[in-house]
C-alpha cells in the first residue's frame, strides 16, 4: 500500500515522517487499522474473510477475546445466525448466550484493533456480503425487523411541551393546560431540565426514583421558556408549592424531592404510584 493508494490511510504506529519518499510499501496485516478517507472509495477489510476465520465454541468462553471487532454467531448445526460488531466481543457473545442460548453454538471473531466506526462497519459488511454471496441469504438475526440478537432499546420518552411556542397566542390559560395535563396523566413530574438531562440534582434524583419504579410518567421542563413560557411561576401558584421538582399523581401534588425520596425509602411510593 503506498501513500497514494486512494481511500487508504494508515495511521497509529506510523508517524507522518514514516511516509517519506521514495514510496514505501507496507504489508497490511489482517489486524492493521485502515480508515476510509472518503466514500465511495473501497477500503480494505481490516479482518480475515469469514471462511478463513476459525470457529470457536461458545461454551469455552475464555477462548473468546474481550477485544473489539466483528463476530459471527453460529448455532449448534453450524448455521450462521448473526453477524455483529462490538467493542467487547466476549461480553456481547455472553449476552447473546443468555438471551438466545438455543442459537449460540460457536462464534467467529475478527479483531479490529484501534477501531473506529467506519472500519468496524466495513469489516461487518465484508462478512455479511461474503455470506450473501455464498448462500444467497442474509443471516436471520441481521434481517430487518428481527430483534432476536439486537434488542431495540425503547427510546426515552420526550418531555411534554405545554404550548406550541412562546410566540403563539394561547387560547386557553396556562393554568388550565397544567390542570388538564396533571388530571389526564397518571404521573407528571415538573422538573428543571429534560428527563434525559436534568439540570438540577433534585430533579435528577426524582427522575432516577421514577425510573427505578418502572412506572410510566410524564415530564415537563419548567426551564423551557420556549415551549413552557411562564410555567415556573404559574405552577408555584397552581400547586401552592414554591420549589421544583413537583410530582403529581392522578391530579394531586405528592410533593418534591424530599417527600418522594422518603416515600421511596420507606416503600410507600410503590403503593401511591400503582
Ligand atoms: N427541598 C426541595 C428541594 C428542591 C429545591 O430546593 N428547589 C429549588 C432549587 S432547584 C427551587 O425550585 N427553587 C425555586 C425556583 O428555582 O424557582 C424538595 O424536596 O423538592
Ligand atoms: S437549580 Fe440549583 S439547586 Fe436546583
Amino acid at each position: 500500500v503506498s501513500r497514494n493508494t486512494p481511500g487508504i490511510a494508515l495511521y497509529s504506529r506510523f508517524t507522518p515522517s514514516s511516509f517519506s519518499f521514495p514510496p514505501l510499501s507496507f504489508t497490511l496485516r489482517s489486524t492493521d487499522t485502515v480508515r476510509s478517507r472518503r466514500r465511495p472509495f473501497l477500503i480494505a477489510s481490516a479482518v480475515k474473510s469469514l471462511t478463513e476465520t476459525e470457529l470457536l465454541p461458545i461454551s469455552e468462553s475464555d477462548s473468546i477475546p474481550s477485544a473489539s471487532g466483528v463476530y459471527a454467531v453460529y448455532d449448534k448445526s453450524d448455521e450462521l445466525q448473526f453477524v455483529g460488531i462490538s467493542r467487547n466481543i466476549a461480553s456481547s457473545v455472553s449476552a447473546h448466550l443468555k438471551s438466545v442460548p438455543e442459537l449460540c453454538g460457536s462464534v467467529k471473531v475478527g479483531i479490529v484493533e484501534e477501531p473506529d466506526k467506519a472500519v468496524l462497519t466495513q469489516a461487518w459488511k465484508s462478512w455479511i456480503e461474503e455470506h450473501i454471496k455464498e448462500t444467497g441469504k442474509v443471516p436471520p438475526g441481521n434481517k430487518s425487523g428481527n430483534n432476536t440478537f439486537v434488542k431495540q432499546t425503547p427510546r426515552k420518552k420526550s418531555d411534554i411541551r405545554l404550548t406550541p411556542g412562546r410566540h403563539v397566542e394561547l387560547t386557553v390559560p396556562l393554568e388550565e393546560l397544567i390542570d388538564r395535563l396533571v388530571k389526564e396523566s397518571k404521573v407528571v413530574a415538573f422538573i428543571k431540565g429534560s428527563r434525559s438531562a436534568p439540570q438540577c440534582g433534585f430533579s435528577q434524583r426524582v427522575v432516577g426514583i421514577l425510573e427505578s419504579q418502572g412506572v410510566d410518567y410524564e415530564t415537563v421542563d419548567v426551564l423551557d421558556d420556549e415551549f413552557n413560557p411562564g410555567l415556573r411561576e404559574k405552577l408555584k401558584n397552581y400547586s401552592n408549592w414554591p420549589t421544583f421538582p413537583q410530582i403529581f399523581v392522578k391530579g394531586e401534588l405528592v410533593g418534591g424531592c424530599d417527600i418522594l425520596t422518603s416515600m421511596y425509602e420507606n416503600g410507600e411510593l410503590g403503593n401511591v404510584l400503582n
